[in-house]
């Protein structure tokens, strides 16, 4: 299952000058974006404006055509740092975020098992943070999005404390994810090789204010050496 995600107008701020201007973007029901750009550009406050963790000054934000108004289950959320709650488990964390779901407990403990053996878990589901490697972390943090069986995936830099070759398995495994759930994903990353090898289209933004400098489909198959180098330009002439 998966929503449409659309920002119209949008202008956000944090103080005087706005961060994003009039900002148009649509990303389609079970589309797979990855938003580029430069540091300060706007990339993490177009992820927590869909999120609903910021409110817009002037536009507004649609998933599946119900305005933006607060967090909601139907958008799950990944960060860089995992924010798991150290004194609980594996199974713990992932059935905490449940909870908001009014399920029951048995229900929760089943959707947090299935959910950590869908990410590669299931023997981990009894341990704290403290024993897992950051590798195992981020899956736990992806566990605990999956299992609200959110409609839309929003993803800031995720793999991005994970050295080089977790974070290829971590990228194998979100493509999996992805091609079987259909769910809409949004994913924030300063890596141009990371955006083409799990991207369907990509959105690279300018700063001051943050907007749509380009937008590229990425045709299926080896990334394409072209296609890269222009991404490259649009980034260094930002
Ligand atoms: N909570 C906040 N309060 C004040 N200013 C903020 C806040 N969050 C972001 N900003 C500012 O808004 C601008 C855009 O930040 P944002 O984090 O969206 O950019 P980004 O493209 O995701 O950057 P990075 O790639 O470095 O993570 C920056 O100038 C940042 O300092």
């Amino acid at each position: 299952m998966s929503l449409e995600v659309r920002l119209e107008g949008l202008t956000v701020g944090y103080g005087a000058a706005p961060v994003l201007e009039r900002t148009d973007l649509v990303f389609p029901a079970g589309s797979f974006t990855a938003l580029l750009g430069p540091s300060g550009c706007g990339k993490s406050t177009v992820l927590n404006t869909v999120a609903g963790f910021v409110r817009p000054a002037s536009g507004r934000v649609t998933a599946g055509s119900v305005p933006v108004e607060g967090p909601g289950p139907e958008r799950g959320v990944v960060f860089q740092h995992y924010a798991l709650f150290p004194w609980r488990t594996a199974r713990g964390n992932v059935e905490f975020a449940l909870k908001r779901l009014g399920l029951s407990r048995r229900e929760r403990r089943e959707r947090a098992l299935a959910a950590l053996a869908e990410v590669g878990l299931a023997d981990g589901a009894h341990k704290y943070p403290a024993q897992l490697s950051g590798g195992m972390q981020q899956r736990v943090a992806l566990a605990r999005a999956l299992a609200a069986e959110p409609e839309v995936l929003l993803m800031d830099e995720p793999f991005g404390a994970l050295d080089a070759l977790t974070r290829g398995r971590m990228q194998d495994l979100l493509r999996e994810l992805w091609r079987r759930s259909g769910t809409t994903v949004v994913f924030v990353t300063h890596d141009i090789d990371e955006a083409l090898a799990l991207a369907g289209r990509v959105v690279v933004l300018g700063a001051s204010p943050g907007r749509v400098l380009a937008d590229h489909p990425v045709p299926p198959g080896p990334p394409d050496p072209d296609l890269r180098a222009l991404i490259a330009r649009h980034l260094t002439t930002t």
